[in-house]
C-alpha cells in the first residue's frame, strides 16, 4: 500500500523527546542531529500564517543511518531543510554535527563539473590540500559508494543513480559528519534505487564518524535503516528504531483496510 493512503488516518501523537532546547552545552554529544520543538509557518500574500512543522523533535545518534518517512505534503523536505540551515525555524532549536551536506533529489543540481574526480574534488578547493591528498580523499570518497572504476567518466554518461551517488561522494570527500539526502530515489529505477541506498549504507558502515537522515516514502527502503521518523500533517508521530517503525506504519495500514472495508 502507498504510504499516502495514510494521511488522514489518525495516528498516536508521542509524547515530548526533550524537556529543554539543544544548547552547545547541553547537547547529547552521541546524537548527530537533535531538533526540539520545531515550528516552521509561512505568511501567504494576504499575511496568512500556514503552519507547516508543528511543534517537531527528533534525535539521531551518531554513525547511524535514519530514515524520515510520511504521506506526501506532510512535511518531510521541510524539516530536513530546516536541519541543513536552508530554512530558519518560525520557533525551536536545532543542533547537527558539522560538517554536514545537502544531497539534491535532482543530481543535476549539484553534479556539474565535467568528470566524476573532478566533481567529487569540487568540494576540496577551500581545504588547501596537496594533490595526494585531494586525490586520496576523491579515491576513499569513491570506493565508499562503490564508484572507483568511474573516475575518468564524464559525470553526462552516468545513469540518475550514480549520478547520485557521485554527489554522495563529493560530500564525504569533505568529510561530512551528516549527509542530509531528499528524496533520492524518487526518479530511479530499482536497480539504481537500490545501488544508492546500498552506497549509503556502505559509506556509514565503514565509518563510525557519518550519520544520515534520508528522506523517503518507500516502506520498503527501511529495511537498510538504523531507525525512522513517521511524520503526518507536520508532525512527528513516531520514532525509533527502523523494525518499531515498520509495525508501527503496517499496524496503521491495516487497521485502514479494515476501516475502509467495513
Ligand atoms: N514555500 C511554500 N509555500 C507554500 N506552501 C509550502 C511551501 N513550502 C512547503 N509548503 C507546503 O508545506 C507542506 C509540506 O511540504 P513538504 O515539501 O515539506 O512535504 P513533503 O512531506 O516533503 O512532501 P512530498 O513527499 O510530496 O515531497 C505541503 O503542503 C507544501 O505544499
Amino acid at each position: 500500500m502507498n504510504i499516502n493512503s495514510l494521511s488522514n488516518f489518525s495516528a498516536t501523537l508521542l509524547p515530548p523527546l526533550f524537556s529543554t532546547a539543544p544548547t552547545r552545552s547541553n547537547v547529547t554529544e552521541k546524537n548527530a542531529i537533535e531538533g526540539r520543538n520545531l515550528n516552521f509557518s509561512i505568511k501567504t500574500r494576504q499575511a496568512k500564517v500556514i503552519p507547516i512543522l508543528r511543534d517537531c523533535s527528533l534525535r539521531i545518534p551518531c554513525g547511524q543511518f535514519w530514515m524520515l518517512l510520511g504521506p506526501n505534503g506532510c512535511g518531510k523536505s521541510t524539516l530536513l531543510k530546516v536541519l541543513a540551515g536552508l530554512l530558519t525555524p518560525t520557533s525551536g532549536t536545532v543542533y547537527v554535527q558539522r560538517p554536514k551536506s545537502f544531497v539534491f533529489q535532482n543530481p543535476d543540481h549539484q553534479v556539474v563539473l565535467p568528470t566524476v574526480e573532478a566533481d567529487v574534488a569540487f568540494g576540496l578547493g577551500k581545504f588547501n590540500l596537496t594533490p595526494d591528498k585531494v586525490r586520496s580523499r576523491v579515491s576513499r570518497a569513491l570506493a565508499a559508494v562503490g564508484m572507483s572504476d568511474y573516475m575518468q567518466r564524464s559525470v553526462q554518461t552516468l545513469s540518475g543513480g550514480q549520478k547520485q551517488r557521485v554527489a554522495i561522494a563529493g560530500a564525504l570527500a569533505e568529510a561530512c559528519k551528516v549527509l542530509l539526502l531528499d528524496e533520492l530515489t524518487t526518479f530511479l529505477d530499482e536497480n539504481d534505487q537500490v545501488g544508492v541506498i546500498k552506497a549509503v549504507r556502505n559509506s556509514l558502515d565503514g565509518s563510525e564518524e557519518v550519520s544520515a537522515l534520508w528522506v523517503t516514502h518507500r516502506l520498503e527502503e527501511l529495511a537498510y535503516a538504523d531507525g525512522a521518523i513517521y511524520m503526518e500533517d507536520g508532525k512527528v508521530v513516531m520514532h525509533g528504531d527502523a523494525a518499531t517503525v515498520m509495525n508501527f506504519i503496517e499496524a496503521k495500514q491495516s487497521a485502514y483496510i479494515k476501516q475502509i472495508n467495513s
